[in-house]
């Protein structure tokens, strides 16, 4: 059984039943039974139910922005911004599908050689309530079109979008069994990864749960893709243009109330510009709107969950009790967490070893360039990272030595259709989003023919 909870108001939302080993197994067979139709039809058929889900996207976005905050607690504006960039990579790929797939010929000492890309099968997603919709759609999207069919197990405080996202696409026209929301158990989860029709999973999600889907993935040989936690360096040089980019900065901290895997954890500043950032920043985060997630003023509403929020607490305490200090912010109303500024973090604290999925910046000083590079990849996480300079074509000299996933130069780290987006090291492997997205759930197949 599941309960949810509004997580600002404490109220509970609604109950649901997990589905019986029996039902599983008949969505398993619808998945597996619509998969040999569904890859067999037109790209342009496939293609064009997908900008239908991106037409119902944009017509019902005020109602799937109010679930998520009932749910999880996202400010309704952020939320509609949200369904926005589902109904873009939905539109995304219904434009791009046809190329990517298309057939890639290679030249060989035959007459003709190719590479051919064929969808797997069915693909299991298991996804995370800090960005209830999106996160599903850039795993959807792609996935779909391509050929494949997909199951979706959801956080379980998020129940209601999943059911949502289940019948979005059923209103759009997509075929019984392409997409399936299932309500199952951990237990449940382990066999249907072990299930022969299912042929690999996605995860968003935790490192812990990355650790332990890839080891029940690796024991039955299947694909995954694992895009899990990180430890973003915001790194300010001494030439940052503070007031051009002072806004960029703050909210690659407090956004979606800091519960993101890319947002900036840790800002290493350079100690020629360290008064003047802190004292901008401070300026910054104290003039958010904080509370109630209903109201559209609001920029940083409440966590996802009490519980998230007592985590929070115990990861600035040890950091505090170990001389950190707070110079702003740090009360916490149940799930609510106020925006907080925590200076003098070292090494050693969980501020900067861990990471931190909530409204709390980071601050550490350093002598100069070369130790805030340093300090910056001093994680074992590799998401991304972030650097403000003036001096962009320095910036540039530095792509080699960061091994994460992403480094944006004067802006923050954030996903977007046309890109690439996943980790390295404790942060997973594989990519979603743009071509390199959509090659993660297909058969690269060689094809070799003599005449
Ligand atoms: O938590 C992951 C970040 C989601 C995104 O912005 O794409």
């Amino acid at each position: 059984m599941i309960t949810t909870k509004n997580p600002y108001t404490q109220k509970e939302l609604n109950t649901y039943h997990l589905i019986s080993d029996k039902e599983l197994k008949q969505k398993l067979e619808l998945a597996n039974e619509q998969f040999r139709s569904w890859k067999s039809l037109q790209i342009k058929d496939r293609t064009k139910l997908l900008s239908k889900v991106a037409e119902l996207l944009v017509e019902r976005k005020e109602t799937y922005a109010k679930l998520m905050t009932d749910e999880m607690g996202k400010p309704i504006t952020q939320g509609i911004a949200e369904i926005e960039k589902c109904a873009w990579v939905c539109g995304f790929y219904a434009k791009n599908a046809e190329n990517f797939l298309a057939d890639q010929l290679i030249e060989a000492d035959t007459y003709e050689s190719f590479i051919s890309y064929d969808p797997l099968g069915v693909i299991l997603a298991i996804m995370p309530w800090n960005y209830p919709f999106w996160q599903v759609m850039r795993f959807a999207a792609p996935t779909l079109m391509a050929g494949n069919t997909a199951l979706l197990k959801h956080a379980s405080s998020t129940t209601q979008c999943a059911i949502e996202i289940e019948k979005l696409f059923l209103d759009a026209g997509f075929p019984e069994g392409c997409f399936q929301t299932l309500l199952v158990s951990h237990q449940q989860i382990e066999d249907i990864i072990g299930n022969d029709i299912v042929k690999a999973v996605s995860l968003t999600g935790s490192e812990a749960a990355g650790r332990t889907i890839a080891e029940i993935a690796g024991k039955n040989l299947k694909k995954a893709v694992l895009e899990l936690g990180g430890n973003n360096a915001c790194i300010v040089l001494k030439d940052a243009d503070l007031e051009k980019y002072m806004d960029t900065m703050a909210w690659a901290r407090m956004q979606n109330a800091g519960q993101s895997c890319i947002a900036a954890k840790r800002f290493i500043v350079v100690e020629d510009i360290y008064h003047e950032f802190l004292s901008k920043f401070k300026t910054r985060i104290e003039s958010y709107v904080v509370g109630n997630p209903t109201d559209s003023k609001t920029e940083v509403g409440s966590m996802a969950s009490v519980s998230l929020a007592e985590e929070v607490e115990k990861q600035v305490k040890k950091s505090l009790d170990n001389g950190a200090t707070v110079l702003y912010g740090n009360q916490r109303d149940q799930a609510f967490y106020q925006p907080t500024i925590i200076e003098n973090v070292t090494k050693d604290m969980p501020l900067f070893r861990e990471e931190v999925f909530g409204p709390v910046a980071a601050i550490i000083k350093v002598k100069n360039e070369e130790e805030a590079y340093q300090l910056a990849s001093d994680t074992k996480f590799g998401l991304g990272s972030m650097v403000f300079t003036a001096d962009v074509d320095k910036a540039k000299r530095r792509i080699d030595q960061i091994a994460d996933g992403a480094f944006f130069i004067n802006e923050l780290v954030k996903s977007d259709p046309r890109l690439p987006f996943g980790g390295t090291n404790a942060s997973g492997y594989g990519r979603e989003l743009s071509k390199e997205g959509m090659m993660e759930f297909v058969n690269v197949k060689t094809v070799y023919i003599r005449k």
